[in-house]
Parts: C-alpha cells; sequence; structure tokens
C-alpha cells in the first residue's frame, strides 16, 4: 500500500482536509497508493494543529469546512510564507471559488465530485513543483529573506528565458519579478500589453520558470486558423471524421500535455470557439472532432492580447466568464515609451542578435543614433525597434549604423544617451557585406500616405513602393545612379543592390556606364 513513488527523490508528505469521513478516506489511500506520506484532518481547527506541528509539501483542503473556509488555510500558508503548495477542492460549478482560490495563491483547484484520475495528475504537478523547487522551509517568525533573489527560485531554464527578455527598469523588473512568481502554480494567466512590446517572451518565460519546463510549450496564434478549423486544430480530429483526415489527429491542447499553452491573440477567438474553450478549461479535457471520449489533459494556459479585453466583455464580443477564467493572473507588459532607459541595452542587445545571424560583428551605434531613436514614437514597441535595426544594419557602409527614418517630432521620447552605458564592445572593424536576407528588407519611406487598405502581401508592396521612388530617383538624376543613391541617402552598392533586385531596366544598363562613378 505504501510502496514510494520512483519519480519522487524523497517520499512527500501530504495533508488532506475533508469534513466527509468516506471521501477523506478514498483521498487518503488513493495517496497512499501513489507512495506519499499522508495525515488528514476534518476541520480547520485540526488542520491548523497539523500545520503547527509539521511541514508537508502538499496541503488539499475541501473549501466548506465545519468550522471555516479551507481559503483560511491557504490564507495561512500565505501568510506565514510556508512552502506547501495547496490544492483547493470546490464545488462543481462554483467557479468563483476556484478562481478567487488561485487568486488567494492555490496551486491549483478540483471540481467535486472530484475524478480520482485527474486528482493524481494534480497533486503530482503540485508535489514535483515543490520538491523541484527545493525551498529551504520559509522561517516560522514570517520573515523572508529580503536577499533571497529571482535567481535562486527559477531554474537554470527559467533564468535564461528572463535574461532573453531585455530590460531592467522598474516596470520591467516588476514584470520579470510577477514571472518568477506566478509560473509556480497552474492559475491561468493573461498577458497584456501592446503589439510588439515582448509578451510571447513573457508566456515562454513562465513556461520556462514553471516545473512544466522540460514539457511542450505550445504557441497558438488564435487569429491566424481559419474557423472552420479552429476545433480540429485545438481538440485533435479522429481518422475519418472530416474529408481527407486519413488517420488521426492531435490538437494542441493534446501537444501541450505537460506543458503550456500558449493562446496568443486570444482576443480574435470567434465566441462559438471561446465557449468550446471554456468547456475544456473547466473540465480539463477535450473531445476530438469524431471521438465519442473525451480526453484528459493537463496543461497550463497562458493567453496574450493586445486588445482591452474588458471593453470586448462589455460589447459582447469576449464571454465574460472565459475571460474571468483566462484572467486569474495578470501581467502587464509595459510600452517601450515607458521604459525608455532600456533603449540602449535593448539596442545592444538586438544589434548582438541581427549581426550573429548575419554572421558579421557587431556595429556600433553612437549615442547620437540611440538619440535619434528615442525621438522616434517606436509606436510599434521592440518589434520596430528591431525592424529599424534590421534596416540600418543592412544599409550599414561603414563601422558605424545609421538609421534610415526622419525623427519624428511626435510625441518624442527624451534623450537617452545619457541615461545608461551603452554595453556595446569595442568598435569592430567593418563588417563584411550584409547577406541577401538583410538586404531584402526594404525601406519603408518615411512618410508614405495610408494606404486604403492594408496591403494583403506586404513584400510585394513595398517592393511596389520602392521601385516607384528608385524609378522617380533615377529618372529625375538623369538615371546617373550615384545621384540618385545620395538623393535617397544610399550607396552606389546599396542602389545597384536594389535596382538588381527589382528588376528595374535604365537606359544604360548595369553596367554604370552613364558615368556612375
Ligand atoms: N524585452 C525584450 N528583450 C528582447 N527582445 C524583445 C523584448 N521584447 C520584445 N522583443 C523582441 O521583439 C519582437 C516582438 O516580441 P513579441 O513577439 O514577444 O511581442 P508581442 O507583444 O507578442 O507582439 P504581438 O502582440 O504583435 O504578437 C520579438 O522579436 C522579440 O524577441
Amino acid at each position: 500500500m505504501s510502496t514510494p513513488n520512483p519519480s519522487a527523490p524523497r517520499i512527500a508528505q501530504i495533508l488532506v482536509v475533508d469534513d466527509e469521513p468516506d471521501l477523506r478516506t478514498l483521498y487518503e489511500l488513493t495517496l497512499l497508493r501513489e507512495g506519499y506520506r499522508v495525515e488528514a484532518a476534518g476541520n480547520v481547527a485540526e488542520a491548523e494543529k497539523h500545520l503547527q506541528a509539521e511541514r508537508f509539501d502538499v496541503v488539499i483542503t475541501d473549501m466548506r469546512l465545519p468550522d471555516g473556509l479551507g481559503m483560511e488555510i491557504l490564507q495561512r500558508i500565505h501568510r506565514e510564507q510556508r512552502s506547501e503548495r495547496c490544492i483547493v477542492m470546490t464545488a462543481y460549478g462554483s467557479a468563483e471559488n476556484a478562481v478567487e482560490a488561485l487568486k488567494a495563491g492555490a496551486f491549483d483547484y478540483l471540481t467535486k465530485p472530484v475524478d480520482l484520475k485527474q486528482f493524481r495528475g494534480v497533486v503530482a504537478s503540485a508535489v514535483q513543483a515543490q520538491l523541484a523547487s527545493a525551498r529551504p522551509s520559509a522561517p516560522s517568525t514570517g520573515t523572508v529573506d529580503p536577499a533571497r533573489s529571482i535567481e535562486s527560485t527559477v531554474g537554470g531554464n527559467g533564468n535564461a528565458a528572463l535574461a532573453r527578455l531585455v530590460g531592467d527598469s522598474e516596470p520591467m523588473r516588476l514584470v520579470k519579478s510577477r514571472i518568477a512568481k506566478v509560473a509556480r502554480g497552474m492559475a491561468p494567466v493573461l498577458v497584456r500589453g501592446e503589439s510588439g512590446t515582448g509578451k510571447e517572451l513573457v508566456a515562454r518565460a513562465v513556461h520556462a520558470c514553471s516545473q512544466r519546463s522540460d514539457g511542450p510549450f505550445v504557441a497558438v496564434n488564435c487569429g491566424a486558423i481559419p474557423e472552420n478549423l479552429l476545433e480540429a486544430e485545438f481538440f485533435g480530429a479522429r481518422k475519418g471524421s472530416y474529408t481527407g483526415s486519413a488517420a488521426d489527429r492531435d490538437g494542441y491542447f493534446q501537444a501541450a500535455r505537460g506543458g503550456t499553452l500558449f493562446l496568443d491573440e486570444i482576443g480574435d477567438l470567434p465566441l462559438a470557439m471561446q465557449s468550446k474553450l471554456l468547456r475544456a478549461i473547466q473540465e480539463r479535457s477535450v473531445r476530438p472532432i469524431g471521438s465519442t471520449q473525451e480526453d484528459a489533459v493537463d496543461v497550463r494556459i497562458v493567453s496574450a492580447t493586445h486588445k482591452d479585453l474588458q471593453a470586448e466583455v462589455q460589447t459582447g464580443r469576449f464571454r465574460q466568464d472565459l475571460f474571468y477564467r483566462l484572467n486569474v493572473i495578470e501581467i502587464a507588459v509595459p510600452a517601450l515609451r515607458d521604459r525608455r532607459e532600456d533603449l540602449p541595452a535593448l539596442c545592444a542587445a538586438l544589434l548582438a542578435r541581427i549581426a550573429h545571424d548575419a554572421g558579421m560583428d557587431v556595429p556600433v551605434l553612437s549615442p547620437a543614433v540611440i538619440d535619434s531613436l528615442a525621438a522616434h514614437p517606436l509606436q510599434g514597441n521592440v518589434r520596430e525597434l528591431e525592424n529599424l535595426l534590421h534596416r540600418a544594419v543592412a544599409l550599414n557602409d561603414g563601422d558605424e549604423l545609421h538609421l534610415d527614418f526622419e525623427p519624428s517630432n511626435i510625441a518624442p521620447l527624451e534623450r537617452v544617451s545619457d541615461l545608461a552605458p551603452l554595453s556595446i564592445a569595442a568598435p569592430p572593424p567593418a563588417p563584411p557585406p550584409p547577406p541577401a536576407a538583410a538586404l531584402a528588407v526594404a525601406p519603408i519611406p518615411a512618410h508614405v500616405d495610408a494606404p486604403p487598405a492594408v496591403p494583403a502581401d506586404l513584400q510585394t508592396y513595398l517592393d511596389q513602393q520602392e521601385r516607384e521612388i528608385l524609378v522617380r530617383a533615377l529618372r529625375e538624376s538623369g538615371f546617373n545612379r550615384t545621384a540618385a543613391a545620395a538623393r535617397l541617402g544610399l550607396s552606389l552598392r546599396q542602389i545597384r543592390y536594389r535596382i538588381a533586385r527589382l528588376g528595374i531596366g535604365t537606359p544604360n544598363g548595369n553596367d554604370d556606364a552613364g558615368g556612375d562613378e
């Protein structure tokens, strides 16, 4: 009966709190069979005595007890900063209780009547989380060691993922410590922020800092899947369930088992699919199309949106109950304009990445260039910054990078060159010519009238714009490429490359017979 669980490095100790003797026995027996040591209590007072006497790895408590609420036990554990992971059992249909418990720091919840398979799975996750963190027991005085840094609470995977999230400003430090804190539980996380602020990086960091980091991280862009395919993509499909389905197919939920399912652009999910997603989250199981059976799925949900979901709820475009379920824990990622002191470090990190991908030395970014970047509104946040640097690298001629936008006078960020030193190493030798992939990134003209609609093919649209500008500049310069290049702020090499890439024919051909050089 008490065969130790072979995967556990030591035998975990569990406290079960339930006032119904039959259920208590059932839970005890189930846990003993899994190899855990178990203590049981029938009410809050008995549970408190156990907690006073010893430490547990996991506490499983019913919500409603004869002398109080399971929440009181959970709150005590948190108040005293004890390390026990709490699992709360709530009555079927009381979503509020489950969400409230998760918000109060419960590791996870179970809905009564408890499915024993699910029970074993949730307890195993909590035990694994507890043993993996190997946190020293918190002092019983109720004080915490202030020196305890984020680095010591997350593993190697977590630290690497947090390091990828560049920025040491106060808002970014708050984001990182929140990630490390919330990663430990199973509560759904909603990452909010403008486009390009790094929401996916945050979601990846939540996964990497969690005890699920060895499991899969499955990222889904909810807005990119055609509506008629959503159900099969999310929940899988059985062979023959629709035309062309020649074999059983797993969905994202099955693929993310034991890991994290990242639902990006959750605000774009159609209403019909929102109901199905809600059901999957509540039941922790999904039914593949064409199947009569439910698949139990153990996944943690992290979603992200750039929309104001609360407003979407008000207008009826997003289900209130799903919002409530997904938004148990919120992480708000700040816009770049609200953390401008991160700009130098971001530029350095992004340039290092771009140069590494291009197999070249990291170019020098002068303080003046950083100032001109800071004077740009950068409404597209880090993604826009990354694109600007990509283009600057593509256009680079010498040691120093130049930017191909005109400083905007709308909502400028302040000077940042003297806020923090730029951490780019010593000036590198002149970089080799950028690779074709980098050169292929076309510069966006600084002032282009807004097109009537978003282009269906961005690259074709940009190529067309570029072609028109080049042809105009060439024509106005009498087809002298050097003069046209100078007007456009390009080098001769750059304009030649662009003329060739876009297949622009010139009266002089491609041999510079027009006295370009
Ligand atoms: N703090 C950061 N440090 C380093 N790179 C970052 C940071 N934030 C964003 N990036 C980079 O910017 C780009 C956009 O980031 P990401 O895709 O995570 O943003 P997002 O908020 O999810 O965007 P969207 O809402 O458009 O999906 C990526 O290349 C990412 O690596």
